[in-house]
């Protein structure tokens, strides 16, 4: 596969917190490079960095140094005002808890990225939010609410979500922490799709047993990168 320039660049980030204990560094020199179409695993123990790690990517925390560069944006040196609109547009987040409102239907969850953002106008948001829910295999969950889904469901609505304003970038922060085993295996196989199909994932786990399904494993230990592997999958195909 040839590449371009990555998606997601980060040079010489440093990350540290300010508290009255004194001062923390949860990112130490973080060099990362992930392509488009990746799924990408950021790994590691309990406060290993991998939180901090994925909001500097998205911008929710910005670095005390060093560059972020995002589809060729540089985030480091945006406002935060200009940061929500180019996240609103850029990033999809999944959450391990989904965070869906719990008093909107499904269909109506997922088209508030698109009411927040004016990303399509608004006669064809619902039918757009109907069409992502059938791509991750729940159509027919629309009307629901999100509590009369089960767990699965509804993670897979919260991937819809992500994808409703159409974003290059998906980042989920331990999107399978509170799913059994089975559900894990469709919302990690559904990821694997969106990623060959364009979009790039980059998903915090902590169960190190899931690798078989990234195409970049990214190990942190106190806040350093110890290691940053590419599966080699297409080779296996190809051999
Ligand atoms: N706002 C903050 N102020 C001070 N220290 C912080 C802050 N946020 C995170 N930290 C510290 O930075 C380190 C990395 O935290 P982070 O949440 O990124 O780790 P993590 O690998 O995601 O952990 P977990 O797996 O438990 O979620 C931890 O030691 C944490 O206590």
């Amino acid at each position: 596969m040839t590449q371009g320039s990555p998606l997601i660049s980060l040079r010489r980030v440093f990350k540290t917190y300010a508290s009255p204990s004194g001062d923390f560094t949860a990112l130490k020199e973080v060099n990362l490079q992930v392509q488009k179409g990746e799924f990408a695993a950021i790994v590691g123990k309990s406060g290993s960095g991998k939180s901090t790690l994925i909001n500097v990517i998205t911008g929710i925390d910005s670095p005390t140094s060093g560059e972020v560069f995002v589809a060729s944006t540089a985030i480091h040196s945006l406002n935060q005002e200009q940061l929500a609109i180019w996240r609103g547009k850029n990033v999809g987040v999944i959450f391990q808890f989904f965070q869906l409102l719990p008093t909107l239907t499904v269909a109506e969850n997922v088209m508030l990225p698109m009411d927040f953002c004016h990303t399509y106008p608004a006669r064809e948001r619902r039918e757009r939010a109907v069409a992502l829910l059938s791509k991750v295999g729940i159509a027919e969950q629309a009307d629901k609410l999100p509590s009369n889904l089960s767990g699965g469901q509804q993670q897979r609505a919260a991937i819809a979500r992500a994808l409703a304003n159409d974003p290059p970038i998906l980042v989920a922060d331990e999107p399978t922490g509170n799913l059994d085993s089975h559900t894990t295996d469709v919302v990690l196989n559904l990821f694997a799709e969106l990623a060959s199909e364009g979009k790039t994932v980059v998903m915090v786990t902590h169960e190190r047993d899931l690798s078989r399904y990234f195409t970049r494993s990214i190990l942190l230990s106190d806040g350093a990168i110890v290691s940053n592997t590419a599966a080699v999958k297409e080779a296996l195909h190809h051999a």
